[in-house]
């Protein structure tokens, strides 16, 4: 039995890390794990331009501890009013990707793109400055039920974008269902595909039998069982176009455990680990330095980490709550013994 693995330091390929006083929660806990995290940029007001991203990019540097190293890879959130001359500017402030909410689909979504042909000129300014297209991907027709919503997307949405910009980078971000793990498989070498530790943990079921459990309640949502099979199946199969994106998105306790409840899990506290239990699970450990520390940076066009981190098989008890704001969090899996512990500060 392996009881310790050395990976090269990962990377986070999603992450909402939020911005003001979150940054003291958010910020330490993705720096004790990641060397880099892409940022999404569903702030309110959203990160629309340059100058924003650079700010916001500045407030979050101001937030790494002071022995960690961490690098905020910044993005910017697509309108139906961003410009083709907003993403030249973009890349000069070093930003690396735009992410596209359709309009309602998620968390601080209201100002996303009602129609992706609205961005078409965007995309191909993209394209040609090698930004990459991050991509929520659920329609949010209200006729259409919520379980088919990425599938939906997929099928009369991004497969014409596909079509349409072949040079584009696309990152699938958060994919929960079989049907878009064979659609990024089946697509061409410049679609890839984030997948988060919960959506390989559980499914449907962990969130609905017994009782409601608001805190495995994300978006897009947790499917049923053989699409979480799936999902571990392309994770653990070696195949670079799958790697991490933890989508760690934090609500406050009050804001979770409350008759409307906010969509997003906060997993930042114990991402790697997470994904350790995971892989252990299907077997296949070996599995976990490419998808954690390989692929992501490969896909991005960037270098790979060269320091390590080490987990150790030391079951240890994540905490039922974490101070947050001026109240708490509540981590996933709070309360449970997870069997992997990261050497933190190592
Ligand atoms: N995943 C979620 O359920 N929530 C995210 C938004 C997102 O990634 O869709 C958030 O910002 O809270
Ligand atoms: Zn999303
Ligand atoms: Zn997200």
């Amino acid at each position: 039995m392996t009881n310790e693995i050395t990976l090269l330091r990962p990377d986070d390929w999603h992450i909402h890390l939020r911005d003001g006083d979150s940054l003291a929660r958010t910020v330490p806990d993705a720096a004790a794990q990641f060397a880099r995290s892409i940022v999404m940029p569903n702030l309110v007001p959203p990160v629309t331009n340059a100058d924003q991203a650079r700010a916001y990019r500045e407030r979050i540097v101001t937030a790494v501890p002071a022995n960690a190293r961490f690098e905020p890879l910044m993005v910017l959130y697509l309108t139906d009013n961003t410009q083709p001359e907003d993403i030249a500017a973009a890349k000069a402030a070093g930003v690396v990707a735009c992410k596209l909410y359709p309009a309602g689909a998620t968390t601080n979504s209201d100002s996303g793109v009602t129609d992706v042909k609205n961005i078409y000129p965007v995309l191909d300014a993209m394209q040609r400055e090698g930004l990459l297209f991050l991509v929520h991907g659920e329609v949010t027709d209200s006729a259409i039920d919520i379980f088919d919503r990425e599938k939906i997307f997929l099928e009369t949405i991004l497969s014409g974008v596909v079509k349409d910009f072949p040079e584009l980078k696309i990152v699938l971000e958060h994919i929960t269902t079989q049907d878009a793990a064979e659609f990024v498989k089946a697509a061409g070498p410049k679609v890839a595909a984030t997948i988060t530790a919960h959506h390989l943990l559980y499914n449907r079921n962990h969130m609905l039998v017994g009782g409601i459990k608001p805190h495995y309640y994300c978006l897009p949502i947790l499917k049923r069982m053989t699409h979480q099979d799936a999902l571990i199946a392309a994770a653990t199969s070696g195949n670079p176009k799958f790697f991490l994106g933890t989508d760690s998105a934090p609500h406050a306790k009050s804001k979770k455990e409350a008759a409307c409840g906010c969509a997003g899990s906060y997993t930042a506290y114990s991402a790697i680990e997470l994904y350790a239990e995971a892989f252990e699970r299907a077997g296949a450990l070996d599995k976990l330095e490419g998808f954690a520390s390989h692929f992501g940076p490969d896909f991005y066009g960037l270098t790979r980490n060269t320091d390590t981190v080490t987990l150790k098989r030391e079951p240890w008890q994540l905490p039922q709550t974490l101070p947050y704001l001026d109240e708490t969090i509540v981590p996933l899996c709070a309360g449970e013994t997870l069997n992997w512990k990261l050497a933190r500060n190592a």
